[in-house]
């Protein structure tokens, strides 16, 4: 298919756009993923087509052409644009930033495939059962700040698994560092698209010309970024040597180093564990909060699921212990709620851009070598010719049709497509289960109410970035009852 002449098949279709510049003015800075999932509507094409300044952009609006293009042919779908930005602010060794050719992304995929599978996952139960456990018992002593609380919990659980770091207060300079690391993220605007990304030749300008704002922020948070990516693995490093035992990824993948037995890793430097740690945050913590954070707003939106799923939950494990890992797959209406939170926003809205490495042809569409390819997994898991009612949070939808159910299918897209698919799937999915188990398990999330008496329902804002996460919105969290404070407050 790739030997056509590309003149006789016509590009995907798409809004018309100016001379030159294409569609940079037509796509809106906020939430452009609604954009183009309604271009697909109204081109009737599930495959979208734009040009920004001469930069080619497919944007794929449905799971079918992401899995035939990303899954099917991820030879040519998964190489990564250059992230200028990233590079300059520091970031090195980082998979979810190199090409497909590079020796990085074979060796970190590799890293991660045998560190994050379903089995070696196992061995970080208890930092994800502890951390939960200690933010309910956190959000019982502070409820109004539950949010901050998720933000320092995320955080914490991936310093805890990457570093095996134990954030012990607020003011842990580990902690210090995750937050002002996730403002940078947060200021970083959409990878690939700020001035250092579109004339990266403004990188060889000397530091002291300061004219474009994009490249002052990338060089003025360069040290920030070293640091980031230093400290927590030199304090490893330090406690390996101190013979201190703890479980973390990075421990484990320097002692496989350093075990002769271990041929496989034999590649793999000093610097590449320190990337591939570093990956784990920037990849891991936002990703985990955000998810967490749309599921309370779920539960604020929607009482009635949040009581079915509790009931279930009281039922199979009773209300004298909290629940733990090892119930995952005996509590299904638990399962159903993170896949339909997941389906519902998820919270990578237009996944991380994949390029395209050769010209290819699809059901009659010319796909040009070197196009931005982005699965839009907004219009993905609110497909209305897979999901009934799409819009509606309805966990229920996955009983299979032999129960009683809709028997719909379970969401794709929001972990990714093809050789780039999220590694840290399986563990940020064990995150996000033991988390909302043990949060309906002690705590009750409602809507706030306003000065005269009345419920206050929040119409849901999303953000706009990389990760899109629920803009501020009132609801109460408090404990279930006493019973459940009891239980919470007898853990150590
Ligand atoms: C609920 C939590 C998470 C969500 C929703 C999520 C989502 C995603 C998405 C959409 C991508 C882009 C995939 C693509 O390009 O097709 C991605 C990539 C990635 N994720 Fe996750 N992720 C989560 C948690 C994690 C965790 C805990 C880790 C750490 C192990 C992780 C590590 C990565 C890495 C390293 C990449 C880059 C892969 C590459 O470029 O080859 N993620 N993630």
């Amino acid at each position: 298919f790739c030997s056509r002449s590309p003149t006789l098949v016509p590009l995907p279709p798409g809004p018309p756009g100016d001379p030159i510049i294409g569609h940079v003015r037509m796509v809106p800075s906020s939430r452009p993923e609604l954009s183009f999932q309604r271009w697909g509507k109204e081109y009737n094409s599930d495959v979208i087509y734009l040009n920004f300044m001469g930069q080619p952009a497919v944007i794929l609006n449905s799971a079918q052409a992401a899995i035939d293009l990303m899954d099917k042919r991820s030879a040519i779908y998964s190489d990564r644009p250059d992230f200028h930005l990233f590079a300059e602010s520091g970031w090195r060794d980082v998979v979810t930033f190199v090409n497909a050719a590079s020796p990085v992304f074979r060796k970190h995929r590799k890293l991660f495939q045998s560190a994050f599978s379903p089995v070696s996952i196992i061995q970080y139960r208890d930092k994800q059962e502890d951390l939960a456990r200690a933010l309910v018992k956190q959000i019982i002593r502070s409820p109004t700040q539950w949010r901050p609380l998720l933000t320092r919990f995320a955080s914490s659980l991936v310093l805890s698994i990457a570093y095996g770091i134990r954030i012990t207060d607020e003011n842990d300079p580990y902690i210090i560092l995750a937050d002002k690391i996730a403002t940078y993220f947060a200021m970083c605007g959409s990878p690939g698209s700020t001035m250092v990304d579109i004339a990266p030749l403004i990188r060889r300008l000397p530091k002291w010309f300061r004219v474009f704002p994009s490249l002052n922020f990338a060089r003025d948070n360069y040290s920030l970024v070293r640091e980031f990516i230093e400290a927590p693995f030199a304090s490893v490093k330090t406690r390996m040597a101190a013979g201190i035992p703890e479980v973390s990824f990075t421990r484990r993948m320097l002692e496989e180093k350093q075990s002769e037995a271990s041929d496989s890793q034999s590649d793999v430097t000093e610097d590449d564990i320190k990337g591939a740690a570093s990956t784990m945050y920037a990849a891991g913590a936002d990703t985990t909060l955000a998810t967490l954070v749309v599921f309370v707003l779920c539960m604020v939106l929607n009482p009635e699921v949040q009581e079915k799923a509790r009931e279930e939950l009281d039922r199979v494990i009773g209300r004298d212990r909290l629940p733990s890992l090892a119930d995952r797959g005996t509590i299904p209406c638990i399962d159903r709620l993170v896949y339909e939170t997941a389906r519902w926003h998820p919270v990578v809205q237009l996944g991380v851009p994949h390029k395209s490495t050769k010209d290819d042809v699809y059901k009659n569409m010319f796909i040009p070598k070197g196009s931005l390819v982005m699965a839009n997994a907004h219009a993905i898991t609110r497909d209305p010719s897979v999901y009934s009612k799409p819009d509606k949070f309805n966990p229920d939808r996955y009983i299979p049709t032999s129960e009683g159910g809709l028997g719909e299918p379970l969401p794709v897209g929001h972990f990714g497509f093809g050789r780039r698919v999220c590694p840290g799937t399986h563990l940020g999915t064990a995150s996000v289960w033991i988390s909302i188990a043990t949060i309906l398990a002690t705590l009750n999330i409602s809507k706030a109410v306003d000065d005269n008496g009345h419920e206050i329902t929040p119409a849901p804002e999303m953000s706009t970035g990389l990760e899109s996460h629920p803009e501020e919105f009132p609801c109460v969290i408090e404990p279930r009852d006493e019973r459940a404070v009891r239980l919470v407050e007898s853990l150590d």
